[in-house]
């Protein structure tokens, strides 16, 4: 069985555990994350953070991250995809674009494929490089911060390629649900590894 294969697995098993999530476990967890969130030394440093706009109900919620991140100052990107080719990305890659206010949050509308809430302009952090950390959705993960996507390689593309455009890498902080957390799962060359993960009711895993 190719790794891809046992991922595509996995993915689908994860996927409907959090079908029987309510909405009540969904906000108790999610407030649980941010009030980690805050304490983490390397969020409270951070001067430009990367968020996401969550999925409805199969993401940690990211309202109150990204209010609070504006609360005190922080310079917020949110991710793009985008579905032209660019020289040296992968065909469907991401961006991070700055957003000035939270304001500016609550009126995106749905964009793409996905419908998800996405800006549609602002600064690209691939350019400016400037991005401190970045808080990373997933749909599973493990105590050792393995981290598994749906399986489009946004994430890690765009890690590579700022990477290899900035010599520097943003601190990478993985949100989980409690059903989002396994044993295990398969990893690829092409795979990054988080640097903190945030489960709820559980310590950060640094
Ligand atoms: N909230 C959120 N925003 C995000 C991501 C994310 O994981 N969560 N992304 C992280 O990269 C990028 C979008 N990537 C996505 C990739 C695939 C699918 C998706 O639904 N794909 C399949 C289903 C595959 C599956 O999960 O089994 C489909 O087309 O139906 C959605 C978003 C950027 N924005
Ligand atoms: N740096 C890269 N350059 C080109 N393709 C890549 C790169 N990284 C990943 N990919 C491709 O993206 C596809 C999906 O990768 P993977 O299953 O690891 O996605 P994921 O991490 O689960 O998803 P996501 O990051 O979108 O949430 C794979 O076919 C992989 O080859």
């Amino acid at each position: 069985m190719s790794m891809s294969i046992a991922k595509k697995g996995l993915r689908k098993h994860i996927k409907q555990g959090l079908k029987n999530i309510s909405q009540e476990s969904l906000s108790l967890q999610s407030r649980y994350i941010h009030d980690k969130l805050i304490q983490h030394e390397k969020f409270q440093n951070a001067k430009s953070i990367a968020l996401y706009m969550n999925m409805p109900d199969s993401e940690v919620r990211t309202m109150e991250m990204i209010k609070t991140s504006f609360q005190l100052g922080k310079s917020v990107y949110l991710p793009r995809c985008n579905y032209t080719e660019k020289e040296g990305r992968k065909k469907n890659f991401l961006s991070m674009l700055n957003v000035n206010s939270f304001q500016d949050v609550q009126n995106l509308r749905p964009q793409g494929k996905y419908k998800l809430l996405e800006p549609v302009d602002g600064e690209d952090a691939m350019e400016s490089g400037s991005l401190d950390i970045i808080i990373v959705p997933g749909v599973a993960f493990t105590k050792t911060k393995k981290r598994m996507g749906h399986g489009a390689g946004f994430y890690d593309e765009f890690l590579n390629y700022y990477y290899k455009k900035h010599n520097r890498k943003p601190y990478l902080i993985g949100v989980a649900l409690e059903e989002q957390l396994i044993e295990d799962l398969p990893t690829e060359e092409h795979d990054w590894n988080l640097d903190s993960l945030i489960v709820a009711n559980h310590d950060i895993i640094y």
